[in-house]
This record gives structure tokens, C-alpha cells and sequence, in this order.
């Protein structure tokens, strides 16, 4: 079959592929769209939107269970149906993409579901179909659940995130295997909802990624909940009988009705051809410069350019690579910034440097710290009450360089600090700030003057 002539394919469209691919064909480019799966990617079908619905009907269990002891008696009794409907019916539309796909098609894009590979310089090939660009090509591949090579362990009927937000029914026992933020969400939603969970994770503690006293208020949490938190501990084997999981955590073995598998991500960049155009395929990222340009004529964004794997980052990744493809003038990226939830009970919320990233690039640091419940709206909160707000400012510019918030609505409070660490604002300024009583976030105030 001939070639056919564009301005620009998309390769995956993740959140901001999709994006990128409305602003471009909405500019008047010949837009091609090529997704796999579902145009729109994990984020909607498979990741945020569906484990933040149910982030919010296991919250409200907790709620009602906390209810019970601070305003009456309550009875809570548990049921995943509404969640399965809501989440089939309403949220992910029964993991349909069509919504997606007219909403494109409607600002002028061409939507092609096949598996996109860059066939030459300019020159992508779907399937049967070869499409050849005049401005470039888009990489906005994203990631896959990663299965770690643990004896027996792919032979077993697992869950990754993908089977359990499809989950009709809450297995009565289940491991959670890995500790960052996927399997943290799930370990606390499917412990809400009556399963026995148990979380093994090879690092020495939760969320290793976030302050270590974020993992320790979370491993608490966890702990008083019921869910039992293994760490430092690797898992060597795991084999399922017909009904039950069988797991080798260190020197243990664990049984369960189910296992989940959330021990990171990745890419298959080989599969994607990009040594067409001369870039590694041997790596998990492709490098990208502050336009999103990975090579001539091809731009990357989302996860696999590896400055973190969240939609938000996508996002604005997306506003940047079409802009530039478009000639605009467009701001540089700029990640000295970068804000992130987890949305665990309580959320574990961050944005910028941790202290020890902070440390590990030589500023001269200073750090504030605060409990949630030493402030009045932490005190008045009683149950659920757990956290802290943590601020690492770079002494010798006196700015915040990053900030923790873990507690009720961390995330929300934490975008007070976000801008103080986006703008670069004095620390001397925010510490003259009048913050409302009795908030959590004028808890801010007394981590300042912590400093
Ligand atoms: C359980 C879970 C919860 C999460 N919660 C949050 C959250 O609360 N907040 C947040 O910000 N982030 C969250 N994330 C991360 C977030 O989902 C991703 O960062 C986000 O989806 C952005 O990814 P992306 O744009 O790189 O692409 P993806 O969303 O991964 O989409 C990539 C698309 O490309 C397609 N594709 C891949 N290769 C090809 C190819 N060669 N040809 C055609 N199509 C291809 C795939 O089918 C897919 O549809 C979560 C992730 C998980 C797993
Ligand atoms: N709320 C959010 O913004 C949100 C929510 C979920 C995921 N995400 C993003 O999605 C990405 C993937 O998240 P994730 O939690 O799957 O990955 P991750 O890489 O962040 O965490 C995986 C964890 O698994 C552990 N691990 C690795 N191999 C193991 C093994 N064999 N046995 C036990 N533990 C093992 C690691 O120590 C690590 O802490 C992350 O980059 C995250 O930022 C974001």
C-alpha cells in the first residue's frame, strides 16, 4: 500500500498524546492518532480515574467506621457491588473508548486503533498502513505493568492494576506485591472493603520515593488497619494450586485468594522502532530536550521520558511538544517543581526536592517539620488525623526547594506550597503570611518556623 502523506502521528495517546492531538488537529494539521488499546490510555480506563473512585467509596467506609465513634453508633457493612457498577456503568464507560475517539474525530484528528512503529525517519507503519510525516512524529507510548521475574510468579493467574480495577468482587485474602503508591492505593482499598491484605516490598520501607517519615506514618496507618506491612523483604517464589496463591517472602510463605502485582512499570521501546531514527531502544526512557524533542522531527512525552510518571506530567509535557510543533513561542519545561498525590488515607502529597535529594545535590539545607495533630484542626480531627507537613528550604537562596504533606486532603494542601516552590517565593515572605484558623494548612506556618 502507498504511502500516505501527514503533518503528524501520535504514538499512543496516553493523556497527553490525546492532548496534543486535539490541539493539533484543532490548529488545522492533518493528525493521525494511533493507540493499541484505548484512546485515552491508562490514566482514564485503567490508573487515576478508576482507583480515585474507588479511593472515594473505600474513604467513605473509613468515614462511616469513624462516625461510629465520634457521633453515634453506625453499622458498616461493606459491599464492592456499587463500586464494580459505578466504575463499569458511569466511570470507564465499560472500558470503552469511543467518547475519546468522536471527541477527536470532532476536532478534525484521524484515530487509528493498531500498534504504531516508526518504520524510517518521517515514516511510521501501522499494520497494513504506512504514513509518512511532514513535521514529525509524536511518542506518547506510556508504560505497561512490569511483572518482576520471580520464579513461577508470570504462570499464576495475578492481578496487575488492569484486573483489579475490573474486579467484581473483593478476594477475601490478598498480597500486594510492591510498596510504591500502586500498591499502597490498592492495599488500603481492598483492606477497606474486608479482604486480608498483606504488602510485601523489597525496599526497606513504603513509598521510597516520598520523606521516610511519610513511610512511617503510612506503615502505622496501615498496620492499625489491619494490613500487614512486610519491608526488606523479597519474594523468591509464588505458584497458585488452582485456588489458592502460594508466596515465598523471604523466609515465609505466604497464602492468599489473590495476588496484585504493583512493582513499577515499563516500556518496550524495541517494539516501537525508535532505532529507526537512531535513538537507543535498549534503555526504559527516551531522552528529551526542554521542548519534548527527542531527535529530529520526533518528540517524546509522558512516562517514558522518565521526569515522573503522572498524568499531570503528561499534561503539561503535551502543552509544551505541541506548541513547539506548532511554532509557538512556548516556555521551556521546567521540573524543579513537580507535585504528586498519593491518595491514600491518609494522601501523601509532595512537590520539589526531599530532603535527601536536596542533600544529594550539595544545597545547604534547611528543614521544618510539624505534626498534623499539634495543630487545632489536626486536634479537632481526632481520628484519621495522622501527618505532618515537612519543608526543605535551600538556606543559601532562602526559597523552599520542596515540601511533604501527608494527611486528610494532603494534596490539596499541599498546592499552597507548590507555588511557593514553583514561584521561588522568599521563605521570609511566606512566614509573613496570614493563614486561616483553624485550617490544616495553617499548619504550613508552624513547619516554617521550624526552619
Ligand atoms: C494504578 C495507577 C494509578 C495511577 N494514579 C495516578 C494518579 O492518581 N495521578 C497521576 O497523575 N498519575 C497516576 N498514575 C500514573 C498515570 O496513569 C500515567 O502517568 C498516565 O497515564 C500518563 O501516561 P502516558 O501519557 O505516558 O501514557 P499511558 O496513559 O500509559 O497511555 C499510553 C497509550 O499508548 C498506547 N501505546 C503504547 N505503545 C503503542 C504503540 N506502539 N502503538 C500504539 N499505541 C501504543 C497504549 O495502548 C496506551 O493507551 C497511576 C498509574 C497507575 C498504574
Ligand atoms: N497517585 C499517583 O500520582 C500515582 C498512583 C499510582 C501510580 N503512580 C505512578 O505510577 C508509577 C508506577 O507505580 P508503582 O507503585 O507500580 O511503581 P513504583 O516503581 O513507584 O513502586 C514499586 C515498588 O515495588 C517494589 N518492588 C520492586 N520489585 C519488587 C519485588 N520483586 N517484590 C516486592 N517489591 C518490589 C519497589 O521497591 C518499589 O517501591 C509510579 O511512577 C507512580 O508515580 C502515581
Amino acid at each position: 500500500m502507498p504511502a500516505e502523506d501527514v503533518d503528524v502521528v501520535v504514538i499512543g495517546l496516553g493523556p497527553g498524546g490525546e492532548a496534543l492531538t486535539a490541539k493539533l488537529a484543532g490548529a488545522g494539521l492533518a493528525v493521525v492518532g494511533v493507540d493499541a488499546r484505548l484512546v485515552g490510555g491508562e490514566c482514564p480506563f485503567y490508573a487515576c480515574v478508576p482507583t480515585k473512585a474507588m479511593v472515594r467509596a473505600a474513604d467513605s467506609l473509613a468515614e462511616a467506621r469513624r462516625a461510629g465513634e465520634l457521633a453515634g453508633s453506625v453499622q458498616v457493612r461493606p459491599d464492592w457491588t456499587p463500586v464494580a457498577t459505578w466504575l463499569r456503568d458511569e466511570v470507564t464507560s465499560n472500558w470503552n473508548d469511543q467518547g475519546h475517539v468522536d471527541s477527536l474525530v470532532a476536532k478534525g484528528a484521524r484515530i487509528e486503533h493498531g500498534w504504531g512503529r516508526i518504520t524510517g525517519p518521517n515514516e511510521v507503519t501501522v499494520g497494513d498502513k504506512v504514513f509518512r510525516t511532514r513535521r514529525g512524529i509524536v511518542l506518547n507510548p506510556g508504560s505497561d505493568p512490569a511483572i518482576p521475574p520471580v520464579d513461577g510468579l508470570s504462570d499464576t493467574p495475578l492481578w496487575t492494576n488492569r484486573e483489579a480495577v475490573t474486579a467484581t468482587a473483593v478476594p477475601e485474602s490478598l498480597i500486594v506485591l510492591g510498596g510504591g503508591p500502586v500498591g499502597c492505593e490498592f492495599a488500603q482499598i481492598f483492606a477497606r472493603f474486608g479482604a486480608e491484605v498483606t504488602i510485601v516490598q523489597s525496599n526497606q520501607r513504603l513509598l521510597p520515593n516520598d520523606e521516610p517519615e511519610a513511610a512511617e506514618v503510612l506503615a502505622d496507618v496501615f498496620t492499625r488497619e489491619g494490613i500487614r506491612v512486610l519491608t526488606g523483604t523479597r519474594v523468591t517464589g509464588a505458584s497458585h494450586d488452582g485456588s489458592t496463591f502460594h508466596v515465598q517472602a523471604g523466609d515465609e510463605t505466604l497464602t492468599a485468594a489473590q495476588v496484585l502485582v504493583a512493582t513499577g512499570r515499563r516500556t518496550d521501546l524495541a517494539a516501537i522502532g525508535v532505532k529507526a531514527v537512531g535513538l537507543p531502544d535498549d534503555g526504559r526512557t527516551i531522552e528529551v530536550d526542554d521542548r519534548m524533542r527527542a531527535t529530529d522531527g520526533v518528540w517524546a512525552i509522558g512516562d517514558i521520558t522518565g521526569k515522573g510518571a503522572f498524568t499531570h506530567m503528561s499534561m503539561y509535557q503535551a502543552e509544551i511538544a505541541a506548541a513547539d510543533i506548532l511554532g509557538e513561542d512556548v516556555p521551556q519545561a521546567q521540573y524543579h517543581a513537580v507535585p504528586h498525590a498519593t491518595f491514600t488515607d491518609p494522601e501523601v502529597a509532595g512537590v520539589g526536592l526531599t530532603e535527601a535529594a536536596a542533600r544529594a545535590k550539595g544545597l545547604n539545607v534547611n528543614t521544618g517539620f510539624t505534626k498534623l495533630s499539634d495543630s487545632t484542626r489536626g486536634y479537632l480531627h481526632k481520628l484519621g488525623n495522622d501527618g505532618f507537613i515537612k519543608v526543605v528550604e535551600d538556606a543559601d537562596r532562602g526559597v523552599l526547594v520542596g515540601a511533604t504533606v501527608v494527611g486528610p486532603g494532603g494534596g490539596e494542601i499541599m498546592s499552597a506550597l507548590a507555588v511557593a516552590v514553583h514561584a521561588e517565593v522568599p521563605t521570609a515572605t511566606l512566614k509573613g503570611m496570614i493563614l486561616a484558623y483553624p485550617t490544616f494548612h495553617r499548619a504550613i506556618g508552624s513547619a516554617l518556623a521550624d526552619l
